[in-house]
């Protein structure tokens, strides 16, 4: 694939598979070119991939090992610096490459800003996209940009689909009149419970896209991201909501973004890498 780097891909104990034979694709997109507070997402997807070596492919609860499911690493997307529009075409245009080549696969992506998200989005065309966020992302545009990372779940919702978030405690007076204008579901941090998310995405249509802006965590577990919130989710609130996600609805494909960071071991990437290794994990026992 002509646009690819290949320069990283995961570091685990056990080989990566081909595209073609593979259960799951992960691309990174390591774009950086919009972050607003913190910088650093440049190395997000190279941060995840090292912070998995200090994982097990073992996973305790499922009872299943990673080393015997069929991963393939097709490294990062060659970005273009500062243009998040030319990125996000490439970024569709790969996405559609590895599906023509395994239209089985689910396609995984690592970021990178959130505006990136787009790209897989636009490239599987779900019915739903259900976010976990600290922030709504729905502005017409920031900073004089409409794909600006604050910008990406409005002009998600301008294709058309299905929007419910989760974990959000920031957002502007426009945004929330969006949501109500558009019915774009969302459940403030405070007031998240297990019982509301089941109730809402229940309803939504399937197939569905996944993506986590790794900010819906508490910051103390990601300090590094573009834009840190305190009052955020716990990890096995996140991963409870998945599995039912995983188990009742139709997921084509997720992504987890917004990881940053300058240094090997930054506790944001093991929080995203330990995310990976679950979500794999819980779509392969489907
Ligand atoms: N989707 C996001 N990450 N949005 C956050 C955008 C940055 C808001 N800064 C607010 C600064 C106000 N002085
Ligand atoms: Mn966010
Ligand atoms: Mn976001």
């Amino acid at each position: 694939m002509e646009l690819l780097y290949t320069y990283e891909t995961l570091k685990l104990e056990f080989p990566m598979t081909e595209i073609e034979k593979a259960d799951f694709v992960i691309l990174g997109i390591p774009f950086d070119g919009t972050t607003s507070y913190k910088p650093g997402t440049r190395f997000g997807p190279t941060l995840i991939r090292q912070a998995t070596l200090n994982l097990e492919s073992y996973i305790l609860d499922y009872d299943i090992d990673l080393a015997e499911v069929r991963i393939a690493d097709v490294g990062d997307l060659a970005i273009v610096a500062g243009n998040p529009v030319e990125t996000i075409k490439r970024g569709i245009k790969t996405i559609e490459e590895i599906r023509k080549l395994n239209p089985k696969a689910i396609p995984i992506v690592l970021g990178g800003e959130h505006s990136m998200t787009y790209a897989p989005v636009k490239a599987l065309m779900p019915k739903s996209y259900i976010v976990f966020d600290a922030h709504l992302d729905l502005r017409e545009q920031y900073e004089e940009n409409p794909w600006n990372h604050a910008c990406v779940a409005r002009r998600i919702s301008e294709l058309g689909i299905e929007i419910a978030e989760f974990g959000i405690r920031s957002g502007t007076k426009e945004e929330v009149k969006y949501t109500k204008e558009r019915g774009i579901h969302w459940v403030h941090a405070r007031h998240y419970s297990f019982e509301r998310f089941k109730e809402i995405v229940r309803e939504l249509p399937d197939p569905i896209y996944i993506s986590i802006d790794i900010d819906v965590f508490d910051l103390s577990m990601v300090p590094s991201t573009g834009t840190p919130e305190a009052g955020g989710l716990g990890f096995w609130e996140v991963v409870e909501a998945l599995e039912w996600l995983v188990r009742n609805k139709e997921v084509v494909g997720f992504d987890i973004m917004e990881v940053a960071g300058m240094e090997l071991g930054d506790v944001t990437a093991l929080t995203a890498a330990k995310l990976l290794f679950y979500l794999m994990g819980m779509i392969s026992m489907r």
